[in-house]
């Protein structure tokens, strides 16, 4: 709007002539340093100039609802523009592409439809349970391969090998890729966009290369992987799938070519956007279990409550009966956010908001963290506490009653994003999560690991900086906690 451009630009922390706060980013923890900005700036919309760029971060609720529920688009300048994964719904903007396949997975991944999906979960969270018992020190490994074949069946339908599937090699190369070009702000070119269009061989494009490459490994995995599923469909060794269930549904009037690469688009995405989400949560969930053990007590007190020690949890009235766990996930997903600054946002047309201008082609970000971290919103907020997400009921017979109040915080949602773009996978993650905590604390302890010295190892809360967030590895000692778990571990591969 013409009207804005005289109005000034949000609030800035003091910058260099030029480079402006590009070199005052750290590479680490960028959202602690927005929000301590914000804080010293005494406003939620601040804005930086990155070599003449602008990004604007959000950090309140209000702000991030205000300007990102219905006013932008997705911005990943490396994804989009160098390597044109154009399939990737994360990087299309808000068009008729964009709203055929967000509707495909709305109708597959709402609070209902995803229940159909429930049996994938359990039996990959009882494949996990093996290989924790197995080899245990390997948990980040079975973590990261077993929620890899987990998607793959979810998505597509096909069992993955036992060890080094193909399929999930790729994905999780392709994934690696997406997460490293996603990074907002790693590539000079997302600021300098004049840099497109400097030759290859020239000294410094070296990322122009590395973006070939990459197409060449994320449209790998877009057409091998369909191609397997589609072979497992004709020779019927398929499960029931998002992708059969979409086949199924295909209109057989219209053009059935058209709808099948939509398909074949839309589980990419989807496989791409559940696989190291999840893994990142359940990280961060081992993480929190080592550094909170009252909290893991409290845990499997509610387990043997309710299960007896005779039988694994699994969904339908487990999830009513153990609070406690659900409490837990949503704690995970508060304490660190699987991404702490939520998907960059492209400005499409010049803005105003709150009397501040916010000219188009402006990046955008809600420093998600630092939402979840407000203390006037979550007492104590560094603190792992699952306890703030319940409520005490009373029923007709004057018993107590834990329940889970979600909305008792204006929007636990907020880690998934805002508006049309919101997670479309949200009430899978948190499934995902629910069964693979429950069935794990059900038979171990996650415990300290123990140095040469006989003293525990206190496991270090470090994060890597990335667009999906992991925890630096970390070591801890995973143990059946009673005799006949390892039975019930044994005899429950058989139940799924
Ligand atoms: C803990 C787990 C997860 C977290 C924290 C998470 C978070 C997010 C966030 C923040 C966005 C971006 C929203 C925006 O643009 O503002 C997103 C988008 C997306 N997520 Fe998730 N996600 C998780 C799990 C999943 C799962 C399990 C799936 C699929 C099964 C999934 C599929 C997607 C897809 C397809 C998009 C792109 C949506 C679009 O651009 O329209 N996510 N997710």
């Amino acid at each position: 709007r013409k009207r804005g451009s005289s109005l000034p630009l949000p609030p800035s922390p003091k910058g260099l002539p030029f480079l402006g706060h590009i070199l005052e980013v750290p590479k680490e923890y960028e959202w602690k340093k927005y929000s301590e900005w914000s804080k010293q700036l005494g406003t939620d919309v601040i804005s930086l100039n990155m070599l003449g760029s602008t990004v604007i971060v959000l950090d309140s609720l209000k702000a991030a609802e205000d300007l990102l529920a219905k006013r932008s688009s997705p911005s990943i300048v490396m994804l989009r523009d160098l390597m044109k994964c154009d399939w990737l719904l994360t990087v299309l903007p808000y068009d008729e592409r964009w709203k055929v396949r967000r509707k495909m997975l709305r109708s597959e991944f709402n609070h209902v439809e995803t229940m159909r999906y429930q049996p994938h979960e359990s039996r990959y969270a009882r494949e996990l349970l093996q290989r924790l018992l197995d080899t245990p020190d390997q948990f980040m490994e079975h973590i990261k391969y077993v929620t890899g074949a987990k998607i793959l069946s979810i998505s597509y339908g096909i069992d993955a090998k036992p060890t080094n599937d193909p399929n999930i090699s790729l994905v999780d190369e392709a994934v690696d890729v997406i997460n490293r070009a996603a990074i907002p702000g790693e590539y000079l070119v997302e600021f300098l966009p004049f840099l497109q269009w400097v030759p290859d061989w020239m000294p410094g494009a070296g990322w122009k290369r590395m973006a070939k490459e990459w197409k060449k490994i994320t449209d790998e995995m877009l057409e091998k992987t369909y191609m397997r599923a589609r072979e497992s469909t004709a020779q019927g060794d398929a499960k029931p799938s998002f992708m059969s269930y979409c086949l199924e549904k295909m209109d057989l009037a219209k053009n059935t070519e058209e709808q099948e690469q939509v398909i074949k688009e839309t589980t990419a995405t989807l496989y791409a956007g559940g696989a190291d989400t999840t893994v990142s949560g359940l990280y961060t969930f081992c993480l929190a279990m080592l550094l909170y053990p009252e909290t893991q007590a409290r845990a499997q007190a509610e387990l043997d409550e309710v299960l007896g020690r005779s039988r694994l949890p699994d969904f339908g009235n487990d999830e009513y009966e153990l609070p406690y766990i659900k409490a837990i996930v949503l704690e995970v997903l508060r304490w660190m956010p699987v991404t702490p600054l939520g998907v960059p946002h492209l400005v499409t047309q010049d803005d105003e908001y709150r009397g501040y201008r916010i000219p188009a082609g402006s990046i955008v970000f809600a420093n998600t963290w630092s939402i979840l971290h407000d203390a006037a919103v979550f007492t104590d907020p560094e603190a792992f506490k699952p306890e703030r997400w319940l409520h005490k009921e009373i029923d007709a017979n004057g018993n107590a009653k834990w329940t889970v109040d979600e909305g008792q915080f204006k929007d636990p949602d907020a880690v998934f994003g805002f508006g049309r773009r919101i997670c479309p996978g949200r009430h899978l993650a948190v499934s995902s999560l629910w069964i693979a905590a429950a069935t794990i604390l059900s038979v171990f302890n996650i415990t300290k690991e123990v140095g040469n010295d006989g003293n525990e190892v206190e496991p270090r809360m470090e994060y890597n900086s990335a667009l999906i967030c992991h925890p630096k590895e970390f070591k801890c000692l995973i143990k059946p906690r009673f005799p006949e778990a390892e039975d019930l571990i044994r005899a429950s591969i058989h139940e799924y």
